[in-house]
């Protein structure tokens, strides 16, 4: 009990945001002009438009439960006219309105699904990029894998299944009732065949417990189904998530000749897959057996129920058919559960797996209040003072304290691989959350840092030169200039043209390109880390020229490992361990260029 009530918490939790948003957005009703209102009074409005004509055909099944009595009796009775007048008048005209409302309630769920969807999407995409919040959860294995299955798949999912489970309860339940009461209303004469009982309701109670029985012998056989369902997509994911891997490292994979352990890893993965699979089939196995009996033995147990009174004449044909018709529905409404239960398991996975991430999500919001203080000053300086840097399981690898750079000093940071240079350069990104101390920044200053591997979008050479600002941010002359100070120059004229250029180009050319973004950006300050490694000698001390020359306002701080570095930079820090085994930045003088 205490399951379903947090499955139910849970539920809300996803659900109700969407209904109570703020957001505003423009409907468009023909005729009416268009016009601006909260979005949450449309996906109110939709939502109980769509669940009234839900309640309006379990109406219509009542009515038409009526003519099928007397559409049976007329039959008995061998009554032409009647038979035909029920037909015309009564059938086709609650035939035609029942038809007209399931296309209109179709549309109206249609448009209510993905204007959820739209904004589910939105909101969990935000928050997942808001603060570097996506990288965070990374580093701090937040136990959310495959966010993007969970942004794609788990929310159209999620919607889809809680309009359709939601309405497939509110009808059961609106046929329950209904329906009790015709069946209550018949049965209230008859006895229990064979003896001369009178129950009150005798073939509503045999209806209830009949199916509530039968529900709980199937959440008995089906409870496993809910945690495999949930293993299912996430071995999926996992499996599909390493083709895409293969996918964009592939050369990699082929210069080492990788392949053999690639398909023994898909084949590690894909083996889940089926293993899971089969224990699904074993368990649904069992379950349809009991379900597909159940199906079958309901075809008759209404009638068999209900024929001893037709036979005893106490009730007629029509009467026979409407009161087993009346059985059928209560019976299945109440065992609604079983029908759906392969539904519901899969649907509580989904609930789980999008709970899960908006759980990781607000943790990692939470924790970004850190010790680790980032700042900003009237001055012109980045300063770091009592920082201490350390790893997601609180080792410390990094100190720092009353480090300056200044604004017009380049600086050159070099030191042992894996002495947190990197690491020092995140924290003054202000990306990297382990650790205390504080960094402070001038205000307002435009901060740009080039990693050693550059991102390189997906989309036209034009987008990756751009970003992160959008594609039409520079003019074609500025970045046809970036790309040839850059000797880039032959790549000039394919500006528009869509690629994987992170699979086409080398990666000094991609270097090259990251460089042509900071001269297109022109920050105030660039920090370079190993951005220019993949580069020979020659060009990387053009690009370092060039960068003088042409961003002479910026403030350049680079890591590097090759001592040609140090003549394009006034200063020069090492990292070296101290007796504590932190690595702490000194001030080297810059050893004279040679001659
Ligand atoms: N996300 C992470 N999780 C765990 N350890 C990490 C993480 N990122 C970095 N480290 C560890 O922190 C240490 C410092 O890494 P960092 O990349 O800052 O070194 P570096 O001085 O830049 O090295 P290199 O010169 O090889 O680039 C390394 O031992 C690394 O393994």
């Amino acid at each position: 009990m205490r399951g379903l009530w947090q499955a139910i918490l849970q539920i809300w939790r996803l659900l109700y945001p969407y209904f109570a948003t703020r957001d505003v957005t423009t409907v468009r009703l023909w005729p009416l002009p268009a016009f601006r209102i909260q979005e949450r009074w449309v996906a109110l409005t939709l939502a109980v438009t769509v669940i009234a004509i839900e309640f309006g055909q379990v109406a219509i099944n009542v009515r038409l439960s009526y003519f099928n009595r007397d559409w049976f009796n007329a039959i008995q009775a061998r009554d032409a006219t009647t038979f035909w007048t029920l037909l015309f008048t009564v059938f086709c005209f609650w035939a035609a309105i029942f038809i007209a409302s399931a296309i209109i309630q179709y549309v109206l769920q249609s448009y209510l699904l993905i204007g959820w969807r739209r904004w589910l999407t939105a909101r969990y995409t935000h928050r997942w990029l808001e603060n570097h919040t996506h990288y965070r959860m990374q580093l701090a294995g937040t136990g959310a894998d495959n966010p993007d299955q969970r942004i794609q798949e788990d929310v159209d999912r999620f919607t889809e299944r809680t309009a359709y489970l939601t309405l497939s309860i509110l009808s059961a339940v609106s046929n329950l009732i209904s329906f009790s009461v015709i069946l209550w209303n018949i049965s209230s004469e008859f006895s229990v065949p064979g003896t001369d009982w009178r129950v009150p309701g005798f073939l509503v109670w045999g209806a209830l417990i009949y199916s509530a029985f039968a529900t709980w012998l199937t959440h008995l056989i089906g409870r496993p189904l809910i945690r495999l369902n949930f293993e299912q997509q996430r071995y999926e994911a996992d499996f599909r998530f390493s083709l895409a891997r293969l996918r964009e490292y592939g050369e990699q994979v082929a210069l080492l000749g990788g392949e053999r352990a690639e398909r023994d890893r898909f084949g590690q993965r894909f083996g889940n897959v089926i293993d899971n699979f089969l224990a699904i089939v074993s368990r649904r196995k069992k379950l349809i057996a009991f379900t597909a009996s159940y199906g079958q033995l309901n075809a008759v147990i209404p009638y068999i129920l209900v024929a001893p009174y037709y036979f005893a004449g106490q009730i007629q044909l029509g009467g026979l058919t409407q009161t087993a018709g009346a059985f059928a529905r209560v019976e299945s409404t109440m065992s609604f559960f079983i029908t759906f239960y392969t539904t519901i398991a899969d649907y509580k996975a989904v609930v789980d797996r999008l709970s899960g991430f908006d759980a990781a999500i607000a943790q990692t919001e939470a924790a970004s209040v850190t010790p680790l203080r980032i700042g900003s000053h009237g001055g012109s300086t980045v300063e770091l003072s009592g920082l201490a840097l350390a790893l997601p399981d609180g080792r410390r690898i990094v100190g720092a304290d009353r480090l300056v750079f200044r604004a017009g000093e380049s600086a050159l940071v070099t030191g042992p691989s894996g002495s947190g240079k990197s690491t020092l350069f995140r924290a003054i990104a202000g990306i990297w959350p382990f650790g205390e101390g504080e960094v402070v920044k001038p205000a307002g200053a435009r901060i740009m840092l080039l990693p050693q591997r550059p991102y390189i979008p997906v989309g036209t050479l034009r987008g990756a030169l751009a970003y992160p600002a959008s594609e039409d941010a520079y003019p074609d002359e500025a970045i046809v200039d970036a790309l040839h100070a850059v000797r880039l120059g032959q790549f000039a004229g394919r500006l528009d043209e869509e690629e994987a250029w992170n699979q086409t180009m080398s990666l000094g050319e991609q270097q090259r390109v990251a460089i042509a973004r900071a001269l297109l950006a022109k920050p105030d300050w660039l920090f370079l880390d190993e951005a220019t490694a993949a580069l020979d000698e020659n060009t990387e001390e053009v690009i370092y020229r060039v960068l003088a020359e042409r961003l002479p306002d910026t403030t350049i701080v680079s890591i590097g490992h090759r001592s040609t570095l140090i003549e394009h930079h006034e200063r020069r820090i090492e990292m070296r361990p101290g007796a504590d085994k932190l690595f702490r930045p000194v001030d080297t003088r810059p050893e004279p260029a040679p001659a």
